[in-house]
This record gives structure tokens, sequence and C-alpha cells, in this order.
């Protein structure tokens, strides 16, 4: 049984003014898969690596069952990290890139051939055994980074956008690879990544991050469909979910130029005017699989269509990405190929409000 806690944690390097984290607060449960996620240079690496022990926490406390070890050396803390770039030797076979720490540690041959041919078979590397890293793909040499964590028996993985130098497709099986690997494992695992669509796929629980500091921890789902704040629910999701300023009047909230003029349900308005935003400005958030464009949702949405011109239509499969304009606000909807439409032609949409987010103009807060 592993649990983590990241206590008030702050990091400051040395001759930089800026905390490049600011009261990190995290509690992860055992054989929790935790992703890290955030834009470059919100702290995902700077949080990896302090609990790595390869930075120095500037203040707070990072506890393992329990025990402080901030000031544990990394080889002592039981913890496992693969690299963005691979990092293996060069010059040793696939066997001694994963026997390499268990031979530093003085464990018996038996035992370490035991649990590198054991980490060969989960990986599907029994075959390149005797090659060197040079003559793997990519993908194979991911896989030896992740067998050299596997033979250390670590208590906790940390990966730090281990599959950003592989191509779409290859990170697509690896994503679902390392997801069951830790199935089979049943170890903690942190995962960095930038790429929210890789954090949704994975994560027991997602931990978003802006700027150094914690925006909202949860479920994918979660953050998806409860995003705390505007940053949130921008972040989370394929097309960005679509905002509009918007006045919010009688049952409906409207742009300054009525271009977009829709009925708020009951129960959202109740909350809005219950939280004193009546005749106030909020911004409006709706994703793209809200809005439609199908002639029965456009009747059962009677009370939110909204006519718009369209600009660029994108074919995926059983879906197509329209871009719309409504006067000059632009927005995208993902609707149902078959409604095909042409660019400039003058469409009707219908939003299912029940599915809008409203949040604060000043704070973006979510208003709930
Ligand atoms: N050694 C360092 N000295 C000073 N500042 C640093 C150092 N390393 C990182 N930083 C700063 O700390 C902040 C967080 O960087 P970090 O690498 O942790 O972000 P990240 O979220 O992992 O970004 P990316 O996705 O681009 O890897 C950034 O503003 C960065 O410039």
């Amino acid at each position: 049984m592993v649990e983590i806690n990241l206590d008030h944690i702050y990091k400051q390097y040395v001759g930089n003014d800026n905390y490049s984290v600011t009261d990190f607060n995290l509690h992860i449960k055992d054989q929790e898969f935790i992703v890290f996620v955030g834009p470059s240079g919100c702290g995902k690496s700077t949080t990896i690596r302090m609990i790595a022990g390869l930075e120095d926490i500037t203040d707070g406390e990072l506890k393992m069952d329990g025990k402080v070890i901030n000031d544990v050396a990394p080889k002592d803390r039981d913890i496992a990290m693969v690299f963005q770039n691979y990092a293996l030797y060069p010059n040793m076979t696939v066997y001694d890139n994963m026997a390499f720490s268990l031979k530093i540690q003085h464990i018996n041959k038996a035992e370490i051939k035991k649990r590198v041919d054991n980490a060969a078979e989960i990986l599907g590397l029994e075959d390149f055994l005797t090659r060197k890293p040079a003559a793997l793909s990519g993908g194979q040499r991911q896989h030896v980074a992740l067998g050299r964590a596997i033979v250390r028996k670590a208590k906790l993985f940390l990966l730090d956008e281990p599959l950003s130098n592989l191509d779409a497709k290859l990170r697509v099986s690896m994503c679902a690879q390392i997801a069951q690997l830790h199935q089979r494992l049943k170890t903690n695992m942190i995962y960095v990544t930038h790429d929210q669509v890789e954090a949704m796929t994975m994560a027991d629980r997602i931990v978003l991050t802006k700027q150094g500091t914690i925006q909202q921890v949860g479920t994918p789902s979660e953050l998806y469909n409860q995003p705390v704040n505007k940053f949130v629910a921008g972040f989370m999701g394929s097309p960005s979910m679509n905002f509009f300023e918007v006045q919010l009047h009688d049952d409906k909230v409207s742009t300054l130029d009525k271009k977009l003029d829709v009925q708020v349900p009951p129960d959202k308005l109740a909350i809005l005017r219950d939280k004193g935003y009546d005749q106030k400005t909020i911004t409006l958030g709706i994703r793209a699989e809200d809005i439609h464009t199908d002639q029965i949702l456009l009747q059962k949405f009677a009370g939110a269509q909204v006519n718009a011109k369209v600009e660029v239509s994108e074919l995926l499969g059983v879906e197509s990405m329209l871009y719309v304009m409504a006067g000059p606000h632009e927005f995208v909807a993902k609707v149902n190929a078959q409604n095909s439409h042409r660019p400039d032609e003058k469409i009707q949409l219908a939003f299912d409000m029940s599915r809008a987010h409203f949040f604060d103009l000043a704070s973006q807060e979510t208003i709930n």
C-alpha cells in the first residue's frame, strides 16, 4: 500500500523571481493513475522532478506512506522515472539497460535475470534483449525505458511526457499499453503530458495546472463536465469550448448585438438569479457537440436557435466540424456529417442550453 502526499509544496528556482510551483496540495491514493496536465511552463516537470528527488523542494512536505521524504536521496525513494528522451545507455544491450539499476544494487544474477525476463515478456521485448538501443524503433526504446522502471519494482512510477517523441498512431497504442501496464503492476503512476486527450483517456484523476497553481483535481468526467473555471472548461476537450460574452435579462442570455439570444433553462436561470447576475454580463460556454443542426433538435431547442453563416466545414467521418459566424461571433459545432453544409451557406443551429456553462466575467469561475 502506497500513499503519496504533497502538502503545500512550493518551488522557486535560484535566479527566478517567480515561483514555478505554488501551494501544490495532492493526496495520491494507493494504485492511482494520476495525470498532470497543463500548458507548457505550468510546472508539471518541476513537480514530478521534486517527487523524484531531482529538484529540491523550496517549501512544503512530500510524504510517502506518511513519512516525509523531502531530504531522502533519489536512489532511496523507491521511485522509478521514465523520461521523454528514454535516457538509455547506447553502448549497452537491451538486457543490460534493464539490468543496470539492479546490478548497482548488488542483486544476485538469477534474480536479475528473472526480473528482466519478466519485464521483457510484459513489454514484448523478448526478441530484442541482445540488441543495442540504436537498432530499435522509437516505440521499442520507450518499452525498454519502461522495462527499466518495471524491474525495479518501484512503489511509484513517474512518466514525464514519455510518448512525445512518437508518431500519433504509436502514441495511441502506447497509451493503451501503459494503461494496461498500470492494471497489471498495480503501482501508483504519475504521468505528465500537455495533451488533454492523453489525460482524458488514461487518468483515474487529472491534476490540471496553470502557471504553477492547481486549477482542478478530479476524474476526467468531472473536469470535462463540471469545470471549476473558464480555463479548465477551455483546456479540456477538442475543439475547445465556445465562449460568448452575454447579458442575462428575463429568461434569456444575449450578446449586445442580439445575434445570439437564447433561453436559459429554469434550473440554470434560478442559480444565475440567485447569485445576483440578473442584468449582468457573464460568459456563456457551450461545447461543439452541444450545438445541433438536426431538424428534430432545432424544434426541441426552439428557444435557443441561432442564425449563422458557415465559414468552413470539416468532414471527420460520421461527424463534421462546422466553423460558423453569427454576426461577429465565431463558434464551432460538431454535427452529424449527413447534414452537409457548404461555406457561405446560411443555417440555423440550436444550443442545448441544459449543457451550457456560465462563468463570472471577472473571476472566470463557474457560476453554480
Ligand atoms: N532550472 C530552472 N531554472 C529556472 N527556472 C526554471 C528552471 N526549470 C524550469 N523553470 C521555470 O519553471 C516553470 C515551470 O517549468 P516546467 O518545466 O516545470 O514546466 P512544464 O509544465 O513541465 O512545461 P513543458 O510542458 O514545456 O515541459 C517555467 O516558467 C520554467 O521557465
